[in-house]
């Protein structure tokens, strides 16, 4: 009651209380300094340095609450955002809970199609997003005509969890369900067939945040921590000659930092690189006659706001 009453004036930012996007969640908000302290038990926390509260909620019901511009911001995954059909803006992705929306049929049997489950009973916690899907597929197979006048043939039905045990138990012919990796989809001995949406986290925000000005704060923290995940910086030395060769292995985001060295004719070019590409970039540099060739973590970075003329 106490905290209820405490969070006048705060911005609310809700956040997944559990499950696969709950601990980047939370190393986001430490690399963005919003410090709290969660009480036990309790589902929302006042910060000590910010006029903010998080709200630790499921991740199938953030979008709903900063649709309704109950919070300002939310971290949840895309494929909540698209099968809540809410009204929010999706300001930043976020570059984990990564996966896709796929259907699933039994490996070991005759389905090689997602059409060939027309008509037939289909079990997920995304019946928005699988009806729409089915929709397009009974549109493509007998024409929006027909679809309109009989309804959809197809039957979708809702389960919150475990969603691949449904065909083993005879409940479903097909699924929809997320895939990552695999393993749960083959454990349970189902294939995927097709892809309904492939999907990350994301940063949300409410058309109507309470504190605009605050919310555009953290997105730019929030920002600045996953970029400084995302890239490494390059350095090197290089004869000036052949800068014009370099500058396409080590574009930079912007451009490369290029500093004269007191040795003459060389320069010291340094430049971000997304970290996925480094070894890479590194590979290319050295064959180029790149020399002392260096990668340093980045701890924290901000953009800057953009330039206005
Ligand atoms: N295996 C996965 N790999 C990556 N991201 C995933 C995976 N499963 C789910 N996600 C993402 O995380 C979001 C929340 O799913 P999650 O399973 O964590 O929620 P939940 O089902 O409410 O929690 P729990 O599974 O703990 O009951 C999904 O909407 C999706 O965006
Ligand atoms: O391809 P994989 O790497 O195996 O991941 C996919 C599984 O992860 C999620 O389930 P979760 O573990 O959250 O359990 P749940 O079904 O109870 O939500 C999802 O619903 C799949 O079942
Ligand atoms: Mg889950």
């Amino acid at each position: 009651m106490e905290l209820v009453n405490n969070l006048d004036g705060r911005l609310l930012f809700a956040v997944p209380k559990k499950g696969r996007l709950y601990e980047s969640a939370l190393s986001l908000l430490q690399g963005s300094d919003i410090q709290f302290h969660r009480h036990n038990r309790l589902d929302i926390a006042l910060c000590h340095n910010l006029p903010i509260a998080l709200v630790f909620l499921g991740a199938a019901d953030i979008p709903t609450f900063v649709g309704e511009g109950r919070c300002d911001l939310g971290i949840t995954g895309q494929d909540q955002v698209a099968e809540t059909r809410t009204a929010v803006e999706e300001v930043l992705t976020l570059g984990f809970g990564k996966c896709k929306l796929q259907v699933q049929v039994p490996a070991r049997g005759p389905m090689k199609e997602p059409k060939e489950l027309i008509g037939k009973q289909v079990v997920t916690s995304f019946t928005h997003l699988s009806r729409e899907y089915f929709r397009q597929l009974e549109v493509e197979a007998f024409g929006a005509e027909a679809v309109e006048k009989n309804g959809m043939k197809t039957i979708m039905k809702y389960v919150g969890g475990s969603v691949e045990a449904a065909c083993a138990l005879g409940v479903a012919d097909g699924i929809v369900d997320l895939v990552e990796s695999g393993e749960t989809m083959k454990a349970a001995g189902l294939a995927a067939i097709s892809t309904v949406m492939e999907t990350q986290a994301v940063l949300i925000r409410s058309k109507t945040p309470r504190n605009p000005k605050l919310a555009e704060t953290i997105i730019s923290r929030i920002n600045g921590v996953i970029t400084a995940k995302r890239y490494v910086l390059c350095t090197y030395n290089i004869p000036r000659t052949l800068l014009p060769r370099v500058h396409e292995i080590t574009p930079g985001k912007r451009a490369p930092t290029i500093t004269q060295l007191e040795e003459e004719n060389w320069v010291a070019v340094s430049a971000m690189v997304e970290r996925k590409e480094i070894a890479d970039v590194m590979d290319k540099l050295e064959e180029c006659g790149a020399q002392d060739i260096l990668v340093v973590q980045i701890s924290n970075s901000r953009a800057g706001r953009p330039i206005t003329p």
